[in-house]
């Protein structure tokens, strides 16, 4: 396949420079007993069985350590499946259940692993042909992906003529050392292109729409930097605490559970430079030279929460799971700065917490003022593309008021997703991600060097969160429900984001009203 590949209008997704998987494939998901697995990998799977996207005779099979049967198996893979009642939903999830099967076993011996190899030899002995592909999706927690790697490796690796995978989930580490311990343990068993880092932040449709509202449209291209823009906020906002999964979160935070990961990968593709082509490697090169001209984040651009009980809600500290006392950061803003000629000067606030007044991920460029002079006090354009929910680009702009007379009034110009694609399903994240691997294309996936210099931006901020480098600091509260502490206004109007002073009114402005 030729390296370098453009993309044309007529073709909706990206090509693939790797094998595509046919036939003969088994995607082995291990840790199928747990959360992940249940809520998002299996359902996935079924998603691109229904609409026909895995390989011929695909067979998936469950492994953990819970022992359970085949009944019982299929009872958890399906529960978190939507829409069972259309019986064309009901009639494929019948025939999904005939490709699962399910094998107990542990994750550091090598006997478990021999036993897991003799189910996907029985599988394969009824394939057609000897080259047979498997793909390892890893919903496990970090502490045994090294074991797993290695156990995979030495025991169920396909034979000479098969392509392996392996799919691993987040966290990769707890900072710079121990992703780098990570990476390099799971890489004397699998090679990088057999490997794919998930953020599965990358396979949401408007952050892969990016690249297209970048790239495709010279307009967009034009104001793209330091000229015109005048602050970014990238933000994550979820209407609900830990709530019983305070353990697994103290140990982390909110900075490593979203700004870390998730965020980082849309301020990358918000900022690279053109890419030569749409080819994996040329995404990544140019992601990872941006991520370069990131110095790490310094304290004073750093604001912390943590929430507390309001409005008959509980507190973080009052989750049980969570340690007494514990200064955890549930919300997190930080400021990132791009020493390159593009965006000297620019302000990159990520902001994200959990608990907060609404459920709503979006980045927010705001321009900078028209020239004074013929204005007074105009409200500045704002280009916003949501996320999620609801996903939506949309450029707020100053518009003439209709009538025998000029006044500017605040408006936008609004491309909604469900208005304007009437008959189109947007994917799941772990859907387009899953078959991406399948395809062998790592566009949307995360780079061994790319996670280095990720963590090399955050540890440093970590390891004072973390008191490794002193007292640790104590997050200021927020009131569960609210838009976050009440300081992050200030925190915001200090890298020079200005909120609109005239009235803006969506999606319906009544003239009479002004
Ligand atoms: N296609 C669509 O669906 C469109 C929808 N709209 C709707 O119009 C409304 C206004 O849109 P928009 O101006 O973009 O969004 P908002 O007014 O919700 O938010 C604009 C900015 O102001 C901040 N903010 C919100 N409330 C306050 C407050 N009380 N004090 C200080 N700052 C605040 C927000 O911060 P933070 O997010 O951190 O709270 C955000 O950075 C929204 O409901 C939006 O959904 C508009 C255009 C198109
Ligand atoms: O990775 C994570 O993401 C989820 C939010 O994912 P989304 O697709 O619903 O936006 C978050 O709840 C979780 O804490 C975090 O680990």
């Amino acid at each position: 396949m030729p390296r370098e590949r453009s993309m044309s209008g007529t073709i909706p997704s990206m090509e693939t420079t790797h094998d595509e998987l046919k036939d003969n494939t088994i995607i082995v998901v291990l840790g199928a007993s747990g959360d992940l697995a249940k809520k998002k990998t299996l359902p996935a799977l079924f998603g691109l069985f229904r609409q026909k996207f895995l390989p011929r005779d695909c067979k998936i099979v469950g492994y953990a350590r819970t022992k359970m049967d085949k009944a019982e198996f299929d009872k958890r893979a399906t529960s978190y499946i939507k829409g069972t009642e259309d019986p064309e939903v009901s009639k494929a999830l019948d025939d999904f259940k005939k490709a699962l099967t399910y094998v107990a076993g542990g994750y550091e011996d090598a006997e478990s692993f021999q036993n897991l190899e003799k189910h996907l030899k029985e599988i394969e002995a009824n394939y057609q042909s000897k080259e047979c592909n498997r793909i390892f999706y890893l919903a496990l927690p970090p502490t045994v992906f090294i074991p797993v790697a290695k156990n995979l490796k030495e025991n169920c690796y396909a034979p000479k003529g098969g392509i392996n995978r392996i799919i691993i989930e987040k966290p990769f580490g707890k900072d710079l050392d121990s992703a780098r311990e990570l990476l390099n343990s799971v890489k004397q068993y699998w090679t990088e292109d057999e490997t794919f880092r998930i953020d599965h932040y990358l396979g949401k449709e408007m952050v892969k729409n990016l690249l297209v509202l970048r790239f495709a449209n010279v307009a967009m291209g034009a104001c793209w930097d330091k000229n015109s823009i005048s602050n970014v906020q990238i933000t994550f906002k979820e209407p609900f605490g830990t709530e019983g999964r305070g353990g697994y979160f103290d140990e982390f935070g909110i900075i490593r559970d979203i700004l870390q990961n998730h965020l980082l990968q849309v301020l990358s593709i918000l900022t690279m430079e053109r890419p030569v082509s749409f080819a994996a490697e040329d995404i990544r090169d140019e992601k990872v030279k941006v991520l370069r001209s990131i110095p790490p984040i310094e304290r004073s651009d750093t604001l912390l929460g943590q929430y507390v009980s309001a409005n008959g809600k509980p507190g973080y500290l009052d989750d049980e799971t969570v340690p007494p006392n514990s200064v955890c950061p549930t919300f997190a803003a930080t400021t990132l700065w791009i020493h390159n000629p593009r965006w000297e000067g620019v302000p990159f606030i990520l902001k994200a917490g959990k608990a907060l007044n609404e459920a709503k991920v979006e980045v927010r460029i705001q321009f900078k003022d028209v020239t004074q002079g013929i204005f007074k006090d105009i409200a500045r354009n704002e280009l916003v593309i949501r996320i999620q929910p609801s996903e939506a680009v949309y450029l707020k702009m100053n518009a003439k008021s209709p009538g025998l007379y000029t006044r500017a009034i605040p408006t936008e110009m609004d491309l909604t997703y469900k208005r304007r694609f009437t008959d189109s399903k947007i994917p799941e994240a772990y859907e387009a991600l899953i078959l991406d691997a399948l395809r062998g294309d790592h566009s949307n996936f995360v780079r061994h060097d790319e996670l280095d210099v990720a963590w090399k931006i955050f540890t440093p901020i970590l390891h004072w969160i973390d008191g490794q480098s002193g007292p640790r600091p104590r997050p200021v509260s927020y009131p569960y429900g609210s838009r976050g502490p009440k300081e992050l206004d200030a925190f915001i109007g200090k890298y020079g984001y200005k909120r609109g002073d005239a009235a803006y009114f969506w999606p319906i402005t009544s003239l009479a009203s002004l």
